[in-house]
């Protein structure tokens, strides 16, 4: 086994100060962008006030999908994005794909712990490219594997649909689980984000937060007709009103 090669180039030269500032990040999927204009879609949303870029990467392999690669991420950078870009890989299997993402600009990387064999290796490959490392767990996905890395975890990222499409309905069993992974992080003293991701919309963001989630995907909800900056700071902002009112 070879490991794959870091790039420094890009290394850890995007904004990560939004970690530890604001109570909650929101983080637009643009799986929900028009692909024809995905620059100036990034541009928008950002602009209407969303924190994170949530970038979703699927292989038609490990999902039955297929998305976008680092190549686009790279364009984003290169088109000047600055904000944290929070990669989620679906594909199998990962540590390549961490080692072209990291070199592409991406700022935070997750994966599946079942898309890899070797999950620390995989963790350790992401922190030693500077970037924020986590596992993302399926809805059918047990969270035990958190306990054997938690040295290692910036995010602990929760599928409340299944992985592979944008726009399907919330999976409500996913508070429960949410609220198992709060304790364990406040348990463990951890700085690990709790992410969310799925059928996240304006009337159940308020739930999700008082679950113990402190980081929202949301697709479908923000990034729709009519595609404006005014649209899509009105759904960014009735979220954050919800998040203002949610109980701790
Ligand atoms: O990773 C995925 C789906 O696999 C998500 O990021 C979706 O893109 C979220 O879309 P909505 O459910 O919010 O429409």
């Amino acid at each position: 086994f070879t490991s794959p090669k870091i790039s420094t180039s890009l290394k850890s030269q995007t904004a990560l100060n939004v970690w530890g500032d604001k109570d909650y990040l929101i983080a637009p999927s643009i799986l929900s962008a028009d692909f024809a204009m995905l620059g100036t879609e990034v541009d928008n949303v950002l602009e209407a006030g969303a924190d994170v870029v949530h970038f979703d990467v699927m292989d038609n392999h490990y999902v039955p999908n297929l998305t976008i690669g680092p190549m686009v991420c790279k364009a984003l950078r290169d088109h000047g994005v600055t904000a944290p870009i929070d990669v989620h890989l679906m594909v199998s299997p990962v540590d390549a794909s961490i080692a072209d993402f990291i070199d592409a600009g991406a700022s935070f990387i997750t994966f599946h712990p079942e898309a890899t064999n070797h999950v620390d290796r995989s963790l350790q490959l992401i922190k030693a490219g500077g970037c924020k490392a986590g596992l993302v767990f399926n809805p059918a996905t047990s969270l035990d594997i958190c306990e054997m890395v938690k040295d290692k975890l910036d995010i602990i990222l929760l599928m409340s649909v299944n992985p592979g499409f944008g726009g399907q309905a919330f999976i409500p069993a996913t508070l429960d689980k949410a609220r198992a992974a709060r304790k364990f992080i406040d348990d463990n003293k951890l700085d690990c984000r709790l992410e969310i991701d799925g059928g996240v919309k304006v009337d159940n963001i308020k739930e999700v937060a008082e679950a113990g989630v402190d980081m929202m995907v949301a697709g479908s909800a923000i990034l729709k007709a009519p595609r404006t900056v005014e649209a899509y700071k009105e759904t960014i902002d009735a979220m954050r009103k919800e998040l203002a009112a949610a109980k701790k």
